[in-house]
């Protein structure tokens, strides 16, 4: 166990290291970029659909799922506490998914972002916007039934701890009693794209594909 002495040391290295890090590679009000927010449901496809865009796009893809995951690999201090949350299908303090998210969106550099299964809940979208001052172009939320998503989530076979029924159920809870409310707050700004996310992997990129490059103008 640390003393109080080795937690004030470290503190303050994480604070020293956050600042070496914004010297860098600037502050997100420099970068300035382009954020889509990619919503929907544990097992809608936003990953997949986001390979999708970013291959023709020239999107950067940020999941925030992937980032608390590379955390608990990376042998954080934080580690257990994400892992013992993610485990439960339960939403992980603000302030730690949103330094991750920064961190990431610094070092990459590109000024396009997806930013998928973000924000969870009504504290990940109003801390974004404090700390990042950044407002999404739109909400790209992809709409499908708990029983086809629980079918894709059992089938995935990535070894993810939380896919198994039990914690399937909490999550699909969670989404509808903290996300669904930040997708109605963004639709009432007129931001949500709502997709159909129950079809084929095709058809449902068709749909993406609109949004992305309206009318006759063509990805790559
Ligand atoms: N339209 C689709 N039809 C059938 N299977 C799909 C479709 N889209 C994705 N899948 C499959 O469903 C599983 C979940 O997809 P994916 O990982 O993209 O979902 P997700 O919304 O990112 O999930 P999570 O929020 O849990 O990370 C994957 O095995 C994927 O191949
Ligand atoms: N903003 C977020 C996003 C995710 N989590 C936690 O990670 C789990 C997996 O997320 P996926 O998007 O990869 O399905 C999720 O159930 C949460 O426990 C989070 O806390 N905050």
């Amino acid at each position: 166990m640390g003393t109080v002495v080795d937690d004030g040391k470290k503190e303050a290295q994480q604070e020293a290291l956050q600042e070496a890090q914004q010297e860098a590679h600037g502050s997100l009000a420099d970068l300035n970029p382009t954020v889509v927010f990619v919503l929907g449901g544990p097992g809608s496809g936003k990953g997949t659909q986001c390979a999708n865009i970013v291959e023709h796009f020239g999107f950067t893809h940020l999941s925030a799922g992937d980032l608390l995951r590379a955390e608990i690999k990376s042998g954080s201090e934080n580690g257990t506490m994400i892992s013992d949350m993610i485990k439960e299908g339960k939403i992980v303090p603000s302030e730690v998914t949103i330094k991750l998210l920064e961190r990431a969106m610094l070092e990459n550099g590109n000024d396009k972002f997806l930013i998928d299964g973000f924000p969870r809940n009504e504290e990940n979208r109003a801390a974004f916007e404090d700390v990042a001052k950044i407002e999404p172009s739109f909400v790209l939320y992809f709409d499908c039934s708990e029983e086809e998503m629980e079918r894709r989530l059992l089938g995935r076979n990535q070894g993810r701890e939380d896919d198994n029924v039990e914690t399937i159920r909490k999550r699909f809870k969670v989404f509808q009693e903290s996300s669904l409310p930040v997708i109605e707050y963004y639709n009432s700004k007129g931001k949500v794209r709502k997709i159909d996310a129950r079809r084929p992997i095709e058809e449902v990129y068709e749909s993406v594909k609109a949004i992305f490059a309206p009318k006759d103008e063509k990805a790559d």
